[in-house]
């Protein structure tokens, strides 16, 4: 086995030299600091406001500036510059200088790119950064990020910006440095979760994540639920399609996804012809840029899907008795009559009681019209390219969970009893619980998608809001409540207990060494802090964070606030909460510098004491091995290919 695995490796370093020079790289790696990680939560679809979290490195940009020309530049040239970065094109479009002043200025500015670009690429091997750089300018670049400080520097640079000049490129030039900055000082993105649902386009938020080599997702229920319908569940086809109506996004839809809504529509046109859809009015926080459907017809729409929804999920309940003995069937709890409905000893009256499509007899079942329009909506989410892309991503780079240097990250909770012990829940047949929960979880939600078994595929809506989901952790999803009941108690969600014990330092220890942690933090999202209210993104004596601030816009009201970054570069964990993204007039520039603090301090990390260095030092030792067998004769060099 070794000896196999050994001319395996032979394979990638034919020979001595290449061994010792690979153990010299990765041992250098070992001592440099170790790279900027990211932490992002809920982005729930706000792709503008996620895409400039990136392209200013969640502040970090605008830090290294302040540091780097503290003494040159002043505060608005500081600020201008860190504009530029993020926005070139779009900054390059506003610049008023013309000739010679115009290039004086490519001038003065590429010097100032070039000096930030080194500064933030020196703590990563010359290979990383030249990995990173773009394919058109690596030379150039490189070039120009090589060159030492010395007198002849300026004389070198203005004769590269010469030549740019004269081949009419230069502000290309300028665009890929400015992405080379933005891409050099994110190494590394954790998302925990909810990229899904309320805002305009996650879609362009996973076009974006699949450009990053370097990216990690902890499914949230909302990209569960997305999960779950791009594997043909039939319930959570008909949930991720309300919620979009229910925010008015048929461009994510249509134009995103190419998800035929015309039997929908034709559907909902007919059957609600005259009826107002009072509790289903879309809320409109973004506009269809492509498809301005009216949104009377969208309501009839949300109306339609929602009532189809509550049918295949009192089908499920059924199906599935002993993982839903909590849930209530509340269209089986109608009474046609009396137009109410009764629940415990109780009758609530229905606010809306227009139900031509719900059967007296057998509610549950769909009518023909709305088994066809599923069908075709089922063949959609099924046959989409793009959507099939995106969520195939979202399986090779999601977990249900994952620890990284000592942080453990998960999108909701690890269910707990009322003692604030892990509780106990029974899963296909087995009793299981923490991590052991977790990992099975993670399991049958990998087989749903690559073995298409349908009872692990029914088990994603489970996974989506079920009291027992680690991902949902409330008590109940309340959609009939909240449509067709007027009662606030009924509406009500509970929250798991989990949510009361991590206030304390013990419970949180509790969950990490019950992960493998010794000394870390729990970083999770999904429940959006309310600065607003007093509440605190960091519990239980800053082991835990809580990073769902509200980049969804739908819930910004509520915490106050546009959202968290978790940061945690070599020598610090800071947190930066963020302010609303929207765009200033003035200049075109966005006056979105957020407000960072930083939580502990470290003396540089290096990589060697990372998670990383681990396997780094295990791969040195192969090495060394291979080493040891060239030396022997026991394995040929340059014996492949
Ligand atoms: O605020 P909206 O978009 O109407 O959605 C409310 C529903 O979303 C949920 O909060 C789930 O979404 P989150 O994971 O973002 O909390 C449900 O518990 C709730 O019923
Ligand atoms: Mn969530």
């Amino acid at each position: 086995m070794e000896q196999r695995y050994l001319e395996l490796l032979a394979h990638r370093f034919v020979n001595k030299q290449e061994v010792i020079s690979e153990i010299i790289n990765l041992k250098t790696i070992l001592s440099l600091p170790k790279g900027t990680e990211f932490f992002f939560s809920d982005l729930h679809g706000e792709h503008s406001a996620f895409l400039h979290l990136l392209k200013s490195a969640s502040g970090v940009i605008k830090d290294k500036i302040d540091l780097l020309f503290q003494c040159q530049l002043s505060s608005l040239e500081r600020e201008k510059l860190a504009h530029f970065i993020y926005y070139p094109q779009k900054q390059l479009e506003l610049l008023p200088l013309q000739g010679t002043l115009r290039k004086r200025w490519y001038e003065k500015t590429i010097i100032y790119l070039i000096q930030l670009a080194k500064f933030c690429s020196t703590k990563y091997t010359r290979s990383k950064v030249y990995k990173k750089l773009p394919k058109e300018f690596a030379y150039i670049m490189q070039e120009m990020l090589s060159c030492y400080e010395s007198e002849y520097m300026l004389d070198y640079y203005h004769q590269i910006i010469v030549s740019l000049l004269e081949i009419n490129c230069i502000e290309i030039f300028m665009i890929s440095l400015c992405e080379f900055i933005q891409r050099i000082c994110i190494d590394y993105i954790h998302i925990i979760g909810d990229i899904f649902d309320r805002g305009p386009r996650p879609d362009l938020i996973i076009d974006e994540l699949m450009t990053y080599d370097q990216v990690d997702i902890q499914w949230g229920n909302h990209d569960i639920s997305w999960m779950g319908a791009a594997c043909g569940q039939p319930a959570l086809v008909a949930n991720v399609v309300r919620i979009a109506l229910s925010y008015n996004h048929l461009d994510l839809l249509e134009i995103g996804y190419g998800i035929n809504l015309r039997a929908l529509s034709d559907f909902a046109r007919e059957v609600y012809q005259t009826d107002s859809c009072l509790s289903f009015q879309p809320h409109v926080l973004d506009k269809n840029k492509y498809d301005k459907a009216d949104l009377d017809l969208v309501a009839k729409m949300y109306k339609a899907i929602t009532i189809i929804q509550l049918k295949l999920e009192g089908q499920l309940i059924h199906r599935y008795p002993n993982d839903y003995q909590d849930k209530v069937i509340w269209l089986e709890k109608i009474d046609f009559q009396s137009k109410n409905v009764k629940f415990m000893t109780k009758t609530y009256p229905l606010k809306d009681d227009f139900l031509p499509t719900v059967s007296h007899v057998t509610p549950l079942i769909l009518t023909k019209k709305e088994n066809q329009l599923m069908e075709t909506l089922i063949y959609s989410f099924q046959k989409s390219q793009r959507l099939q892309n995106h969520i195939h991503f979202l399986y090779t780079h999601g977990h249900m969970y994952k620890t990284m240097n000592q942080n453990l990250m998960f999108h909701g909770c690890i269910p707990l009893d009322h003692n604030g012990n892990f509780k106990e829940i029974l899963i296909q047949g087995k009793i299981l619980k923490g991590k052991a929960l977790l990992d099975e979880l993670q399991c049958i939600a990998k087989r749903a998608y690559y073995e298409h078994k349908q009872e692990d595929i029914d088990m994603m809506w489970f996974l989506w809001c079920s009291s027992s989901s680690p991902l949902f952790g409330k008590s109940q999803l309340t959609l009939f409540e909240k449509h067709f009941l007027d009662d606030k108690h009924l509406q009500q969600e509970n929250m798991d207990p989990y949510y009361k014990w991590i206030e304390k330092e013990s419970t949180c220890q509790m969950i990490l060494n019950h992960f493998g942690i010794t000394k870390g933090h729990i970083i999770n999202g999904h429940v959006p802090v309310r600065i607003k209210d007093g509440q605190k993104p960091i519990k239980a004596n800053g082991l835990l964070y809580v990073i769902d601030g509200g980049i969804s816009k739908a819930y910004q009201e509520k915490t106050g606030n546009a959202g968290y970054t978790l940061i945690f570069d070599s020598q610090h964990l800071k947190l930066a909460q963020h302010l609303p993204y929207q765009k200033s007039a003035k200049e075109g520039l966005l006056c979105l510098t957020p407000k960072v603090e930083i939580i502990q301090t470290y003396l540089r990390i290096k990589n060697k004491d990372c998670d990383i260095g681990n396997v780094l030092k295990s791969q040195i030792n192969d090495l060394k091995e291979l080493l040891v067998a060239y030396q022997k004769g026991i394995v040929k060099e340059n014996s492949f290919y």
